[in-house]
């Protein structure tokens, strides 16, 4: 286990290894998917994978270009594929883009095959944060804290069926990373004695 745990997270650590599903976050545009999970696969010393970044790669197009290119809908039907096809290999902590759990289809693979973590923030740090690159097609609208506010409010309930929940905010990304860990050998401590 990584050398960079403390000894009580490392013994955190050492019992996730006996679940062998894969850690998927889940969450809004802004949460910390991608910047958290990665970070969290570096503790966990388990590959990374982001979906969107997975999509990019494959398709040789940003996200924003497909979007424009061929329309929400063929973006939507690639990411579950992808997902599908990232769940099934071996295990590893995998960031989703922000809609990828709001398909039915999918969360139906993910509750059987991996862990799922909603990284939840408040609207102001979402804001915040999303401001600071233009690369989210979905929030390309006259009134992006109130589309933003609008995904909240449609997404929220849904994001609530993830395994575990996690308060996302402004503090360092290892602290964060740390509460997944140990949230998720809570998780499967629970687990094993059920
Ligand atoms: N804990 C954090 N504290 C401060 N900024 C953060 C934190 N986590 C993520 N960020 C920043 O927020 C932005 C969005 O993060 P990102 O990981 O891309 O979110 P997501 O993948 O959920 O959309 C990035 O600029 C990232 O550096
Ligand atoms: O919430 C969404 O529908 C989206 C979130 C984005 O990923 P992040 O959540 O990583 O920003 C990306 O997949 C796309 O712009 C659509
Ligand atoms: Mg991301």
């Amino acid at each position: 286990m990584s050398e960079t745990l403390g000894p009580a997270d490392r013994e955190d650590a050492a019992d996730l290894g006996r679940g062998a599903r894969s850690v998927v976050l889940v969450g809004l545009m802004g949460a910390g998917k991608t910047t958290i999970g990665r970070r969290l696969a570096q503790l966990l010393e388990l590959p990374f994978v982001d979906t969107d970044q997975e999509i990019e790669d494959a398709a040789r197009m940003s996200v924003a270009e497909l979007f424009a290119a061929y329309g929400e809908p063929e973006f939507r039907a690639l990411e579950a594929r992808v997902v599908a096809r990232l769940v099934e290999g071996g295990r590893q902590v995998i960031a989703t883009g922000g809609g990828a759990y709001m398909n039915e289809g999918t969360r139906r693979l993910l509750r059987e095959r991996s862990v799922t973590v909603w990284l939840k923030a408040d609207l102001d740090t979402l804001m915040e944060r999303v401001a600071k690159r233009p690369t989210r097609p979905l929030l390309r609208t006259a009134d992006p804290r109130g589309t933003l506010r609008d995904l909240m409010d449609k997404r929220y309930p849904v994001y609530a069926q993830a395994d575990l929940h996690i308060h996302s905010r402004n503090v360092k990304r290892d602290v964060i990373a740390r509460e997944i860990i140990q949230s998720l050998a809570r998780h499967d401590r629970a687990k094993a004695a059920s």
